[in-house]
């Protein structure tokens, strides 16, 4: 039987690999920098399906160019990415990778808020330093135990670290696009954004990227958290104004920011936040443990080979062009 083009943008898992070779002939991207567009765009000529990475933009422009595809699949919750109606308006399904990686995310939100309340990065150059003398020359953190949390996107993952949260004893307040019904079970309170950056002791931010939340944390917002204030970044780098959270940081107008995503990705060596003495940056690693991007994986490669298939792909993002399933 004739096997499907397929295009993948950087290479996966060696288990997933194998599952999309046993049925497509495939071009895989091998270098750490992103595909050259005009390479990509030569490849998706002929391509039936494509298995893209968040740092390819696929808009209008890339899918006019790919007249076979007949599904995009991502090994990624997140999905800023992508022209999802530019997908939807050609009949093209995308699938992303929901769910599977809810608590690893979640362990590393929570490891940051952990990380940056205890210092713990500090203590260890402190230690390997040699600058560890007596008792009372230590780095010291602050408690998280009847503080509040602040959680911005009360999704998924939000809803996962809030868990965490709760049995720290910290307070939970909550802003999202709209009101959980299940919050009375988290002891989550849902308060508007303002009222939020006011009160909260901890900010994990955990929202989508889009037009909406794009530049959403800027001077204004920095300047209504409590001088007291962590902030913690694990959805996407865009949401944050970084020349604003730079300023915050350095005029101790927020005491200290954690960050596992930036602007831009991956962040240069001589960039300015690394110059500040109360940050804390991991690179990009929300995910990023074996089993997770494993599941990741395999459920990426679930969503192209059902796509392919022409079968309804387990997790769509936009339904209304999903395959029905069983068709041919
Ligand atoms: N750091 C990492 O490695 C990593 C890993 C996984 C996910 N993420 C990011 O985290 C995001 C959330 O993932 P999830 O699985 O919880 O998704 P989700 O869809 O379950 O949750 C997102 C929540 O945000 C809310 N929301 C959307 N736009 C909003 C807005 N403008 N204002 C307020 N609330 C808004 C939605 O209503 C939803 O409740 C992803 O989109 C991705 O960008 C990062
Ligand atoms: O959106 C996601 O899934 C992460 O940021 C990439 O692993």
């Amino acid at each position: 039987m004739a096997k499907y083009k397929v295009v993948l943008t950087k290479e996966t898992w060696p288990a997933a690999m194998e599952r999309i070779e046993q049925h497509c002939e495939v071009k895989v991207w091998k270098e750490a920098e992103p595909i050259p567009r005009t390479l990509l765009l030569e490849w998706l000529k002929d391509a039936e399906g494509l298995f893209s990475t968040g740092d390819v933009k696929v808009d209008e422009d890339l899918l006019a160019n790919a007249h076979q595809l007949r599904v995009v699949a991502q090994s990624s919750v997140g999905y800023d990415n992508i022209d999802i109606d530019a997908c939807t308006r050609r009949g093209i399904p995308f699938g992303n990778t929901p769910g599977v990686l809810v608590e690893t995310t979640a362990d590393l939100a929570f490891a940051l808020l952990l990380g940056a309340a205890r210092r713990i990065h500090e203590c260890w150059d402190f230690v390997k330093s040699g600058k560890w003398e007596s008792t009372n020359n230590i780095p010291f953190g602050v408690d998280l135990y009847g503080k509040t949390l602040g959680i911005v996107g009360m999704g998924d993952i939000g809803c996962a670290v809030a868990r965490r949260a709760k049995a720290c004893g910290l307070n939970i307040i909550y802003y999202n696009r709209t009101r959980r019904m299940d919050d009375q079970l988290l002891e989550a309170r849902y308060v508007d954004f303002r009222d939020l950056l006011q009160e909260s002791d901890f900010i994990i931010t955990l929202v989508p990227l889009s037009n909406q939340s794009r530049g959403m944390f800027g001077a204004k917002e920095f300047a209504q958290m409590k001088p007291s204030a962590y902030f913690i970044n694990a959805a996407r780098g865009s949401i944050v104004n970084t020349e604003a959270l730079y300023e915050a940081l350095k005029s101790k107008q927020i005491a200290y920011a954690a960050l596992d995503v930036t602007d831009p990705e991956p962040l240069a060596g001589d960039n300015p936040l690394l110059s500040l003495p109360n940050i804390l940056i991991t690179p990009h690693i929300g995910s990023a443990t074996y089993e997770t991007r494993n599941r990741m994986a395999h459920l990426a490669a679930d969503n192209l080979l059902a796509g392919l298939g022409r079968q309804a792909l387990p997790t769509c993002v936009n339904p209304t062009v999903n395959y029905p399933q069983g068709a041919l």
